[in-house]
């Protein structure tokens, strides 16, 4: 067998390594044997057929111990490509130190790497006398134990390995013939950057996107898995693992049957799967693959997997939700308390239009009574016994607004169940379905339910044959269907489809006569209520209306302490816009020395409020006389003028004498 010495200069752990690295390409066909030059002695003679040098300045020292010189070959290095690709991670212009074992080998590394086509990054050899300790990366081949500590990243490029160049000169001087060696050196080479013909650019940028690539796929928060032809997986993301519950070492290099044969075989047989749902234990999966083709040819898979249970868990809820609300119709029109004439006629208009079959529009602002009124209407129409379903159509995301409305066929699309489920007008049959908010309704939909309204008929999502229904529609909504038609957000054909019947809910600030009236028969508790209570909550702008009233009815129900309900039982927000501490009041009072009259004239215009009249000033005047105070004409005037620009009274002019105001009623109360 030939023989090859490798000689360096005293034992280390590289002339392990280099006899390994040797015998991956000569083991079979070369025995090895290591030398030291500070073992040699004189006269020592090497007989190998190559005797191998680590750099050229041991050519003339290896000459001693070598016959013919033609024998001695100095040994070329090169880095492993998998390592160095590392060093494009780092961004461009960076400072870089370099570390080796001593400074000579130091610089060589610089070199190599610049030969090899590092040029992104200032390299600086690291020389141990110096300190770097801005430098937070740095590159070693091998030698980590000499980088300094300091340092937070290191990347080690390992033992640079022999290069091909020797190999190639090795063999033949050899002679070995044998075509198993060169496929070796081929094989060797792949792994391998030359010195010669230095990183391929196109590596090394397929290398960078490669990185982008990984980066982006584990960005994505769906699961993703690509296969080759053969089914062996090439390519996966984090969010896979966590979905599929694998770990590591269950995908690389596995096959696809491995991982879904148990459960989801299905995406080993189908070639392309569009949003199939499964439910997989606890959790229900969303499902997408793609044969890739590669001109015409099969060239592996990609598959999708999102997890939906969440949303699914959502959409359960949330019809569930609406459902229960919107199943029953409880009131009767008997249940609407009014005093209002304009709701009595509104509700005697219902009970006529409740006996026939036409489509009803009820408008009116938020919280007016409309769903109210839809219900008492279903309860006195022939449909009474028959299901009433409401549906809000503002509370709902589009897709699902469609699939309540109108059903699905089983696997109509993401998220549907096997079995398809039945719409919310098919639920309706021979009852009331009411659209809630129908000025919200998006406008593809609204051209659906003018279908139904024209054809009774509906058809459901993925569906191919059209089911009978007999429901009847009343719609309602808060909004200027006509505004929302010029603004082109509703549909005109549909406005004049539903405006069949047409039923304006006044507001609360439009039937006055009602706030009371309605306060009292929500309020649990029978209280009194104070006169300026009564009077804020009449000149209350109400623009929740009657459920706004319906809670400020239980915030004075729990809060108010007596029989007796005063400005401080109100909610805040009310009471804000009296409520004042009155300071200013009271020092503009006593500026003028007006307070004591003032206060006195204050409580006879109260006592007086139930007569209805004002009292003018010498009316007034008598009245103080009488419990023994005295006050001129002339102070009179300025008590009534400073009252008036205080706004704690109200002054008619000519006779209507002057009462007093809301805020009066608070200031008494307050300073009191
Ligand atoms: N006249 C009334 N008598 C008794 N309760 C009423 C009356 N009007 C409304 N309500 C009550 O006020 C609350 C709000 O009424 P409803 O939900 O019918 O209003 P809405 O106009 O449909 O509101 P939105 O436009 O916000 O859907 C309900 O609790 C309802 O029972």
């Amino acid at each position: 067998m030939k023989s090859i010495a490798v000689v360096t200069d005293g034992i280390n752990k590289l002339d392990i390594f280099l006899k390994n690295n040797l015998y991956e390409i000569f083991e079979g066909y070369a025995e090895i044997n290591l030398y030291h030059f500070n073992k040699l002695k004189e006269g020592d003679k090497l007989e190998e057929n190559v005797v191998l040098v680590m750099i050229k300045d041991r050519v003339l020292k290896a000459k001693n111990y070598v016959d013919d010189s033609k024998r001695i070959i100095v040994i070329d290095r090169a880095i492993k490509a998998k390592e160095i690709y590392r060093v494009f991670e780092i961004p461009d212009n960076m400072d870089i130190l370099v570390v080796n074992d001593n400074y000579e080998t130091t610089l060589q590394t610089v070199s190599l790497l610049y030969q090899i086509g590092i040029n992104h990054l200032n390299l600086i050899p690291y020389d141990f006398k110096n300190d770097y300790e801005n430098i937070k990366i740095a590159i070693t081949p091998g030698e980590s134990n000499f980088v300094p500590q300091y340092i937070d990243k290191i990347i080690d490029l390992g033992n640079r390995i022999i290069d091909i160049a020797t190999f190639y000169k090795i063999v033949s001087h050899l002679e070995i013939k044998d075509k198993d060696i060169i496929d070796r050196i081929v094989k060797y080479s792949d792994k391998l950057i030359n010195i010669h013909s230095g990183i391929d650019q196109r590596q090394k940028e397929l290398v960078i996107r490669n990185e982008h690539m990984d980066t982006l796929i584990n960005l994505s928060k769906d699961g993703i898995l690509l296969s080759s032809p053969e089914g062996k997986i090439t390519t996966y993301n984090k969010k896979f693992l966590e979905i599929m519950e694998l770990n590591n070492s269950q995908v690389k290099d596995a096959n696809i049957n491995d991982i879904f044969k148990d459960k989801l075989s299905f995406l080993l047989h189908d070639e392309n799967i569009v949003d199939e749902v499964v439910n997989i234990e606890s959790k229900y999966l969303n499902i997408n693959k793609k044969t890739l083709n590669y001109l015409g040819k099969k060239n592996g898979a990609y598959i999708n997997i999102q997890e939906i249970t969440y949303i699914r868990q959502l959409e359960q809820n949330l019809s569930k939700k609406l459902r229960q609300k919107g199943q029953i119709a409880r009131y009767e029109l008997g249940d609407i308390i009014t005093s209002s004439d304009r709701m009595i006629k509104c509700k005697s208009f219902s009970k006529k239009i409740a006996k026939t079959e036409l489509t009803v529009l009820i408008t009116g602002e938020s919280g007016t009574g409309k769903e109210l009124l839809a219900q008492s209407i279903h309860n006195a129409s022939d449909r009474k016994k028959q299901p009433f379903i409401a549906i809000n159509c503002a509370a709902m995301p589009e897709n699902l607004l469609e699939s309540e409305l109108f059903g699905y066929e089983s696997g109509a699309f993401t998220g549907a169940s096997k079995e398809g489920k039945r719409g919310l007008f098919e639920q309706a049959n021979h009852g009331t379905i009411f659209l809630d908010e129908i000025g919200d309704m998006p406008l593809h939909l609204q051209t659906k339910i003018l279908r139904v309204l024209q054809e009774r008929q509906v058809m459901r999502i993925g569906g191919e044959s059209v089911i009978d229904i007999d429901v009847r529609v009343v719609a309602a909504t808060n909004k200027c269907l006509l505004e929302l038609i010029t603004e082109g957000k509703f549909r005109d054909d549909l406005y004049y489809r539903l405006n069949v019947f047409p039923i304006r809910i006044p507001s609360l600030r439009e039937r006055k006569e009602d706030i009371i009236l309605l306060l009292k028969h929500f309020m649990k508790r029978n209280l009194e209520l104070g006169s300026c209570v009564e009077e804020i909550l009449q000149n209350y702008n109400w623009n929740g209306n009657i459920r706004e009233l319906k809670n400020v009815a239980s915030y004075i129900d729990t809060l108010c302490e007596g029989d007796y309900v005063t400005i401080n039982d109100l909610p805040e927000y009310i009471r804000i816009k009296y409520n004042n501490n009155y300071e200013v009041e009271i020092d503009v009072l006593n500026d003028k020395k007006s307070y004591d009259n003032a206060i006195s004239v204050l409580k006879i215009l109260n006592d007086n409020t139930k007569s209805g009249k004002g009292l003018g000033r010498n009316s007034l005047i008598s009245i103080l006389n009488q419990k023994d105070i005295f006050c001129s004409e002339g102070e009179m005037k300025k008590v009534l003028n400073l009252l008036d620009n205080l706004e704690l009274i109200k002054s008619s002019v000519g006779r209507g004498g002057s009462k007093i105001s809301e805020k009066g009623v608070g200031f008494l109360e307050y300073v009191h």
